[in-house]
């Protein structure tokens, strides 16, 4: 997955640019306003960019030196927001059959697995207002990952869910990333999270990319706790500092 693309919104400028592994987890994270919606808003074809390019894969999804602009219902990307979004006048079998519906061409993410991977096949005939938080997002993502997507935007999957569940729903999106190799760019201003999912990380600050790599080599240190011991330099606890790039940010 590739992107790099300019736009303005208002008085904001988004000029940000990345690479993500094509089966793996690319986690792009920052503070609020950072600009994480926007992106996702271009990856998915929401929003043209005023200049750049979004690409998974060969596949060119915007480019627009070239003229491209593929439209967001054709891009095959499947979207997990942080409310499930389920159909509530259907069950979670027909929610999963919308999803299942939607695939265009031969179907290489079968509905067995699917169900089984998420352990969904007990909630079938369920509705999902009967549903707890985790288990909604269970169904939400077993709908986007059957309507066949190329890549699965994650946006804030796990936000409105406590400690517990949050850490059951990042499991799943492991196993489904093991059992399913492909692309996923998953929004979050959590550092916690970025670690847990991540394969790649992103931060994002202000509408730019301020450092990338992966999850063992960059300290996305939003919540370090640590000691001043001169001007500009903080001593944080031995096994955070094992990273190439570490981000500090100093009060006062
Ligand atoms: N259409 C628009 N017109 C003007 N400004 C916009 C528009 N869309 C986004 N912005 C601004 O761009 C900035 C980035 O917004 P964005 O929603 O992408 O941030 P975010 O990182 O997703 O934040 P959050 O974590 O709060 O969702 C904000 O200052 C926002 O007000």
């Amino acid at each position: 997955m590739r992107v790099a693309v300019r736009q303005r919104l208002g008085a904001f400028r988004l000029d940000v640019a990345f690479e993500g592994p094509e089966d793996g987890v690319t986690v792009l994270f920052g503070p609020s306003g950072a600009g994480k919606s926007a992106t996702l808003a271009v990856v998915a074809g929401l929003t043209r960019p005023d200049e750049g390019v979004v690409a998974v894969g060969e596949r060119m999804l915007t480019d627009t030196a070239a003229g491209v602009f593929v439209p967001a219902e054709r891009r095959r990307i499947g979207v997990v927001h942080q409310d499930a979004r389920l159909f509530p006048h259907l069950s979670v079998e027909r929610n999963l059959a919308y999803g299942w519906s939607r695939a265009k061409g031969e179907r290489r993410i079968g509905w067995d697995a699917v169900v089984d991977v998420l352990a969904i096949r007990p909630l079938l005939g369920r509705s999902p207002r009967d549903l707890s938080g985790g288990e909604r997002q269970r169904v939400a993502l077993g709908r986007a990952m059957l309507s066949q997507p190329t890549l699965l935007l994650l946006d804030e999957p796990v936000s409105a869910l406590d400690a517990a569940r949050r850490g059951e729903v990042l499991g799943f999106v492991a196993e489904l990333k093991r059992r399913f190799a492909m692309p996923m760019l998953y929004v979050t201003h959590s550092a916690d999270e970025a670690r847990t999912v991540g394969d790649h990380l992103v931060r994002i600050e202000a509408g730019r990319v301020v450092g990338e790599g992966a999850p063992g080599v960059m300290l996305p240190v939003d919540d370090v706790v640590g000691e001043v011991v001169a001007p500009g330099l903080v001593r944080v606890a031995e096994d955070w500092a094992v990273g190439r790039s570490v981000w500090v940010r100093l009060e006062g």
